[in-house]
This record gives C-alpha cells, structure tokens and sequence, in this order.
C-alpha cells in the first residue's frame, strides 16, 4: 500500500504536547522502510497515525488511497494490515499457536473455528505457520501458553501473527527489541522477504536499521534524515542532534 502524509501535525492533550511536525513522507508501494531517532522522537506515533488511532490535527494522511479518518476506509486498512505493536499484545490464556493465528480470524469459516478451539491450525494457513514458526525458531513453544513464553518469544509469535495473514502492509514497532542477535536477524529476514508489501519498521538498533533500503529518521517530531545509507557521523547527528555537527542532510 502506498504510503502519503502531506505536512502532518499531531499533539496530544488537546494540543498542549506536540508531536509530530509537518510530516511530509511518501512511502511507495512494496518499499521498505526504518524509522530511526531518539526516545520519544515520533516513531510510535507515526505508526500510529497510519492505523488512525491517532488523528492528525493538520495535513493530510493516505494509506493505498484511503483516508484512516473515515472508519470504512480505516477498517480496510487494517484488515490490509499486519501490525507488531511495542510490548506487543497478544491474549493471555491462549497458546502461541491460537495468538499467531488471531490476525487471520477475519476470514474463518465454522470449520476453520472449529480447528483453531481444537488447538490447532487450519489447513490453508498450516503450511505458513509452519514455515514461519521454523524461521522465528518458535515451533516448540506453539503449543504453549504465551504467558509461559520468554518476552523474545512472544516477540516473535506477534511477528508471525502479523505475517501470517499476507499483508498488504506491515507496521512493527521495535520488533526486535529483547531478541539476541541470531534472532533479531531472523525477524528481521522475515520482515525483508515480504516482498511486494509496504514495510515500515521502527528501531534503535542501528545494525537492524541498515539492513533495510530506506532510512528515515525523526528528530523532535521532524523528519531529520531520508536516504540510504547511514554513516556513523549521521547516526550520532540523529542522536546528538546539532551539537554533534552540520545538519543532517534531510
Ligand atoms: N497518549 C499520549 N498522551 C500524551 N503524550 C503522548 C502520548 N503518546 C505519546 N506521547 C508523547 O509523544 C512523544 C512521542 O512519543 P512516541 O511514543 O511517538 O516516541 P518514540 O519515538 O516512539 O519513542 P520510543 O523510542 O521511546 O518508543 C513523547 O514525548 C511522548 O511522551
């Protein structure tokens, strides 16, 4: 899905915290994208405005043509949508498989349901979970309780429930904060072989960051970096801001 945001603008309590700065970032169809910068510099905003959880107060917003401030429109985004949230956020109680399954639910018949409250995994998906899980190394821990997981391990069950369904377009927040780095690499292969979907993925790890074609990286709410390649004099200026040299080439 095409990505567009035109001058956007966003706040929190009623404008009294600003956040996002004239966001202007177009994201073409299929691109693969990591969103760099210090705490607290936009990133989960950003991703949060595409999902419309978060309305911009200026500019305008497009996810493959649709506006997420018009619910019908948002529903198919998301529905398009694969999604690692921070902390991620899947349901206690039930096993990895069951929560890797969950983003797929949507399209269930009573037969497929009935599967998935058996434990287990539909035909047409099993083939994906299967691979997915192998590449996440989570196979074992599928049939386990995710509460009983290590926090990499749920990791990565929320990695593959954004992947499993296909998506147009992939959203991770940090997915690979907390994964050693064997594993880091493997969520982050997963992520880069989906090919032909819009990924946008954000990090502060700047080996993770430089696997990815297109860096764009935010400074207090503004887009302070966009382009390919990141030296570590530009990592630090990211970081340090103006005190660590010339400005960044935007
Ligand atoms: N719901 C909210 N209400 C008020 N302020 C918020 C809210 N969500 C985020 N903020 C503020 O917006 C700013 C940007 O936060 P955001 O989470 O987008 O940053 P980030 O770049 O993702 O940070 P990190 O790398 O630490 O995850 C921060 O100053 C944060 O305190």
């Amino acid at each position: 899905m095409h990505i567009r945001l035109d001058d956007v603008c966003t706040s929190f309590d009623r404008g009294r915290t600003p956040v996002l700065d004239a966001i202007t970032l177009d994201i073409a169809e299929g691109e693969h994208v990591v969103l760099l910068g210090p705490s607290g510099s936009g990133k989960t905003t950003l991703l949060r405005c595409l999902l419309g959880a978060v309305r911009p107060d200026r500019g305008t917003l497009r996810i493959g043509g649709l506006d997420p401030a018009d619910p019908a429109q948002l529903r198919t985004i998301r529905r398009r949508a694969g999604v690692v949230r921070q902390g991620n956020d899947l349901v206690l109680g039930l096993t990895a498989r069951t929560n890797a399954l969950l983003g797929t639910a949507h399209s269930w018949g009573v037969r497929e349901w009935a599967a998935v409250l058996r434990g287990g995994t539909p035909k047409r998906f099993a083939e994906r979970m299967r691979r997915l899980a192998e590449n996440q190394g989570i196979t074992p821990q599928l049939r386990h309780r995710v509460e009983n997981l290590s926090g990499g391990q749920r990791q990565r069950v929320a990695l593959v429930r954004a992947v499993l369904p296909a998506p147009s377009l992939l959203l991770a927040d940090e997915p690979t904060s907390g994964l050693d780095p064997v594993t880091s690499r493997a969520a982050v292969d997963t992520l880069r072989e989906a090919e032909g979907v819009t990924v946008v993925v954000s990090t502060h790890d700047l080996a993770v960051a430089r696997q990815f074609p297109r860096i764009v990286a935010l400074r207090e709410g503004r887009v302070c970096f966009d382009g390919a390649e990141l030296t570590d004099r530009a990592a630090e200026r990211i970081y340090r801001g103006a005190a660590a040299g010339a400005e960044v080439p935007a």
